[in-house]
């Protein structure tokens, strides 16, 4: 990969609030797609912001972009609010769909939304940080995908911003793609950016946020790291080779959720493994290839949003 080097950093001060969405709630006709929302980012920060299709991800972005202005509650991002110009130009943003003027190669996409910002990184920069150094010279409609979303990360951060929106940003990469990408964001992060992006890869985002909060109805019903809001569900993973089918693995005492997989193997999550095993093993169910693990981030995923309903 080719080595960036990075314009002077301005850090904002660390540990500050850069984002902070009061009880807010927003309602689209019947609908509440936010209710009474409550969530702080602190600079610097990498927050992970998780939930199930229509949770209220992109609606939370749009709030904290000032692109939807709440019903109840307060929306700022360091201090002010997010339509403010001075806050603007602090601001990046990364979002689904976006329609990019086809005839404009990269390199003048980037030059034009550099010129929007009071100290921009740069576009060689940004072309480096997203891996875009060998489409620099193409027509934006000419790229693939995944090159697009790249395009779309490499726009978000030519300005230099203090504070990061990123949604779903990783979907249409190649594995190459998003590893050039994370290496990106950890950049930026050395930087003391802040950045809070969503994402329905939850290993992605068990392995690179400092803080995890899970949305489902639009509600936080998680915030804290990876390891405490796997944690929090207090469930543990028992897999292993049994004759039982689903319906005899769900009738099983002390099991949260069961399913098979491909290769017929039983992933239980339980609250009480050692009961689990003990009942098993009195009940004399044959098991074989046992293995017992703490929760994945998934699973804990799956049991918050499925007793929150
Ligand atoms: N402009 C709109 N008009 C009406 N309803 C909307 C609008 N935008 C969002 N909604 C509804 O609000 C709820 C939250 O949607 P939102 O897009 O914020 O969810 P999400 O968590 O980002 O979902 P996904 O993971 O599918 O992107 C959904 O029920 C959605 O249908």
């Amino acid at each position: 990969m080719t080595t960036t080097t990075l314009p002077a950093h301005h850090p904002a001060r660390s540990g500050h609030e850069a984002i902070s969405l009061q009880s807010v709630r927003k309602r689209y006709g019947t609908l509440t797609a936010l209710d009474d929302l409550t969530l702080s980012v602190r600079t610097g920060e990498l927050v992970a912001l998780l939930g199930p299709n229509g949770a209220g991800k992109t609606t939370a972005i749009s709030l904290m972009l000032g692109q939807v202005q709440p019903d109840a509650g307060h929306v700022q991002i360091f201090g002010a609010d997010p339509r403010a110009a001075h806050v603007r130009a602090r601001i990046g943003a990364m979002l689904q769909d976006v329609a990019l003027p086809d005839g404009l190669s990269v390199r003048e996409l980037l030059t034009l939304a550099a010129a929007l910002y009071p100290r921009p990184l740069g576009v060689d920069a940004a072309l480096d940080l997203a891996d875009l150094r060998a489409q620099a010279n193409m027509r934006a409609g000419r790229l693939s995908g995944g090159q697009t979303r790249r395009l779309s990360f490499a726009l978000a951060i030519v300005g230099d911003p203090d504070v990061l929106f990123l949604d779903e940003p990783t979907v249409a990469m190649d594995v190459q793609s998003r590893e050039a990408f994370w290496n990106g964001v950890h950049a930026l992060r050395a930087r003391g950016r802040t950045v809070l992006l969503t994402t329905h890869y939850l290993e992605e985002a068990d392995r690179a946020a400092d803080r995890i909060v899970v949305m489902n109805a639009g509600r936080v019903v998680a915030d804290g790291t990876p390891a405490a809001v796997r944690a929090s569900v207090g469930v543990t993973r028992v897999v292993f080779t049994t004759d039982l089918d689903l319906t005899g693995l769900r009738s099983l005492p002390h099991v949260e959720s069961a399913r098979l997989d491909e290769q017929g193997r039983a992933h239980l999550t339980s609250r009480e493994p050692e009961a689990l095993l003990a009942h098993l093993f009195a009940r004399g169910v044959t098991i074989r290839d046992l293995e017992v693990a703490r929760a994945s981030l998934e699973d804990a995923f799956l049991t918050l949003t499925r007793t929150s309903n």
